[in-house]
């Protein structure tokens, strides 16, 4: 059944116009808004976005717009996928338009220095919505292409839950429910970190075996953080979790992957997020990862690895001896109170 009003998507990038499209697939009328009117122009007109979705046709119930207030007072169900980094100063000066909404984001980061995930940076700025969070395996192409795509609403609102799924769901895209929406939503944030260590194994010529011990370990690794700030750690093993990870450790459509990929080739940090030129949440999620892992005393080699090689000077070469040649573990530890 179609809703009454339309659906609002911010955010004109990949994925907020892959979601935008999807929800036009169900029947929906969707407002897109984005920042840039040339890019809104575009949409308009060639229904197309050349910048980030070249190729994919955009349904005609999709509106682009740049008018953010007359987005958000027209509609009472808003997806929200901007950075995650510039979520919270776009949104402030709106901040009263969002009362009383129903909000769910699609972002996978966390916001440096206070260490929060993007629903709850929602929940600072408007305390009265009604929040969720969508996450899973859902590279935006692949969505655009119609390709069999499943996620999970995340909410302790069954009704928002229900809501999200009814205008998702169709012939090419299910959608689950959960009611951990910490846990889904940290899985979608931290797995970022994993993929961009599988482009740099990929460039060096990483075989099954590796990407195999690579996805195992950074799920152990995750899991191990996340029960430590107090999430249940069933919930990284759906589709938000070890689904997400096999996605963008095994994808090159994935831009975190893409960016481990060019530092593979040799590339500098600022090379490589300059020659992606698009949003690599995992960098920012490694820095703010790193600090709280040390301040909180976890164990994370893959973090520290990786940190050790963009922020610190060690080669590649060095980061792989030490974590092969480390002090031998058990397997599966992070379930067990000993693991912790
Ligand atoms: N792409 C994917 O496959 C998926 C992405 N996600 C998550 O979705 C979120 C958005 O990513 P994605 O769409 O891929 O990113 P893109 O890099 O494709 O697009 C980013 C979008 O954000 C806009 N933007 C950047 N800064 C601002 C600002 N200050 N104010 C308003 N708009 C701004 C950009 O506008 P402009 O062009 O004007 O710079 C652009 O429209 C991320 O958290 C990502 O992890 C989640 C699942 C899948
Ligand atoms: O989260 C994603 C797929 O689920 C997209 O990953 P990237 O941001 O690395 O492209």
């Amino acid at each position: 059944m179609s809703e009454k009003q339309p659906i609002a998507v911010l955010g004109g990038g990949s994925f907020g116009t892959a979601s935008a499209n999807l929800l036009a697939q169900n029947g929906h009328s969707v407002l897109l808004w984005m920042r840039d009117s040339a890019q809104a122009k575009a949409i308009a007109n060639e229904r197309e976005n050349p910048r980030y979705l070249k190729g994919i046709k955009i349904y005609p119930a999709v509106t682009p717009t740049t008018d953010l207030s007359a987005t958000l007072t027209a509609c009472e169900l808003i997806f929200v996928a901007l950075p995650s980094g510039v979520l919270r100063s776009a949104l402030q000066p709106v901040a009263g338009l969002l009362s009383g909404k129903c909000l769910v984001s699609l972002a996978k980061g966390i916001e440096q220095g206070s260490f929060k995930l993007v629903s709850e940076i929602l929940a600072d700025i408007a305390p009265d919505a009604r929040i969720g969070v969508l996450s899973g395996p859902n590279l935006a192409r692949e969505i655009a292409e119609q390709a069999l795509t499943a996620s999970v609403i995340a909410s302790q609102d069954e009704t928002l839950c229900r809501r999200v799924q009814a205008v998702l769901h169709g012939r090419t895209f299910r959608v689950y429910a959960s009611s951990d929406r910490f846990g889904v939503e940290l899985s979608g944030a931290l797995k970022n970190v994993y993929a961009i260590i599988a482009g740099m194994a990929a460039a060096l010529g990483m075989g099954e075996n590796t990407r195999s011990l690579l996805i195992t370990r950074a799920l152990a690794e995750m899991t191990r953080f996340a029960v430590r700030l107090g999430a249940n750690p069933m919930t990284f093993l759906g589709l938000a979790g070890v689904g997400d990870l096999i996605a963008t450790c095994s994808s090159e459509k994935s831009r975190n992957y893409r960016v481990g990929f060019f530092l593979g080739t040799g590339l500098s940090l600022q090379q490589a997020i300059e020659r992606l030129g698009e949003t690599a949440e995992g960098v920012n999620t490694l820095v703010a990862l790193k600090a709280k892992a040390e301040s909180l005393n976890i164990y994370m080699p893959l973090v520290a690895g990786l940190y050790a090689i963009l922020f610190e000077g060690r080669t590649l070469e060095q980061v792989i001896e030490a974590l092969m040649c480390g002090e031998a573990k058990t397997d599966v530890d992070f379930i067990s109170a000993k693991g912790f």
